[in-house]
């Protein structure tokens, strides 16, 4: 049957329109590439694209992002269109045009002609009947199949799946939307036009909002933050003229936090191509920090600090729905040399602070790897006690103080409002 299906469906090739490949297609094909086949972040990918529109590259990234969230589901979709599985590239062009078709409502003939175009732009005319016929075949059959699929768990991998236990699928039913724009405004600035203030100070903007339109950034006044990601900062609750260090540093949200709040802030940031940003986006927000390029774990401070905020390396898997690339560039088997550089972190920094200092360990992650198991880790061999963290402290988020009080949140929490990142944040207090 599927064998049928296929063979009538090449003969479609004689229909193909002559429209040629687009700059949004062509660079969306090299980010999904950069990704499944060199391993590379769609960050990296962006900053590799040769220059083009603003807009191009926005719609490049929306549709290679698009193709990474629902990748398992495409993948499903298409199988049945396939009689052996296409080179890497024919294969990427197919995902492509069916997320266009699944998920953006592309109209089927613009999207199964620019994919044809696509593939005989980069040299695979011998595939543009394959691609033409498969992409006929999604455009008329894929949403009934889509009605038959359980895309969250086809989209998650299977190892993330159980790393999350009991939230597993609202998690991976948030996963499948895009993220709103959230960003944190310098204190008295008012909320901007068109944003919504949340219970925990961040304002949030709707997704597919573009920073360039928001006047508070352009002019300085605000960042761009995730909700959950503004929560660290809040906790520690830096005071006016207190020392404290962020850890780990860029791109530099938690840093800008202290800073805007009068702290002394030094922040510390191992990777030297991450600096610039850092410095730039401090600059760009008239805030003044001490920034030193190296390993937190060998830093030594100028005397005992007040406070420390150790936002580690992790990861990142809290942090899916704004990077449908992580889960491709993170394994399981990460998880044990991330969890010893946080060890590793830790344990430095609890020798950084005064008696009765405080620390937030914070991670963007939704692996217990990473959280609560550092924590006890820490707690066994450092002098350490916790410090728990109050439900008042969050407003609007009480839910999400663990008994222990420790904080988790994560995509699928505030459904009604939009969700937010992964994280876990602990406080600890040097004994
Ligand atoms: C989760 S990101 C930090 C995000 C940042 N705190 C913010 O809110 O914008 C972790 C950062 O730690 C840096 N890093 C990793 N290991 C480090 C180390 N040993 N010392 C200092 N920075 C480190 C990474 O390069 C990365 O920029």
């Amino acid at each position: 049957m599927i064998r049928t299906r296929y063979r009538q469906a090449v003969k479609h090739d004689d229909n193909i329109s002559p429209l040629a490949s687009d700059p949004t297609r062509s660079a969306a094909l090299s980010l999904l590439s950069a990704v499944l086949d060199r391993h590379r972040s769609l960050e990296d990918g962006l900053d590799s694209l040769p220059p083009m529109d603003a807009r191009d590259k926005a719609a490049a990234h929306r549709l290679a992002a698009t193709a990474l969230r629902r990748r398992g589901t495409i993948d499903t979709v298409l199988d049945p269109y396939l009689k052996r599985v296409p080179p890497d590239l024919v294969m990427h062009v197919l995902r492509l045009g069916a997320a266009g078709l699944l998920f953006l409502d592309t109209p089927a003939h613009a999207a199964v002609a620019t994919a044809v175009g696509l593939a005989r732009a980069r040299k695979l005319e011998k595939f543009a009947g394959l691609v033409n016929a498969v992409l006929r075949r999604v455009s008329e059959n894929g949403q009934a199949a889509l009605e038959e699929l359980d895309g969250p768990r086809l989209d998650t991998p299977p190892w993330l799946w159980t790393g999350w236990g009991k939230d597993a699928r609202d998690i991976a039913v948030a996963h499948q939307t895009e993220a709103p724009l959230d960003i944190t405004l310098m204190p008295g600035e008012p909320v901007p036009e068109g944003g919504d203030l949340l219970p925990t100070g961040s304002v949030r903007f709707p997704a597919g909002t573009r920073v360039a339109d928001i006047p508070a950034f352009v002019a300085g006044r605000a960042w761009v933050q995730d909700a959950a990601a503004a929560l660290p900062a809040r906790i520690l609750n830096a005071q006016p003229g207190e020392y404290v260090a962020d850890l780990c540093a860029a791109p530099g949200g938690k840093t800008a936090q202290m800073a805007a709040a009068g702290a002394r802030v030094t922040a510390i940031e191992l990777m030297s191509a991450r600096v610039p940003r850092l410095t730039g986006n401090l600059e760009r927000l008239g805030l003044t920090a001490e920034i030193i390029t190296g390993d937190a774990a060998t830093w030594k401070p100028d005397g005992k600090l007040d406070a420390i905020l150790l936002d580690a390396p992790c990861s990142a898997t809290g942090t899916i729905r704004r990077h449908p690339d992580v889960p491709y560039l993170k394994q399981q088997g990460d998880m044990m040399s991330l969890a010893a550089t946080q060890d590793r972190l830790l344990t430095a920094a609890i020798g950084m602070l005064q008696p009765g200092g405080r620390l937030i360990y914070a991670v963007c992650s939704l692996q217990p790897q990473e959280g609560p198991d550092r924590i006890a880790a820490a707690l066994s061999w450092l002098p350490v006690k916790i410090d728990p963290i109050r439900r008042s402290e969050i407003p609007g988020l009480e839910f999400a103080v663990t008994r222990d009080g420790f904080v988790r949140t994560h995509p699928g929490l505030w459904g009604d409002l939009g969700g937010l990142d992964g994280f876990f944040i602990a406080r600890l207090r040097r004994l």
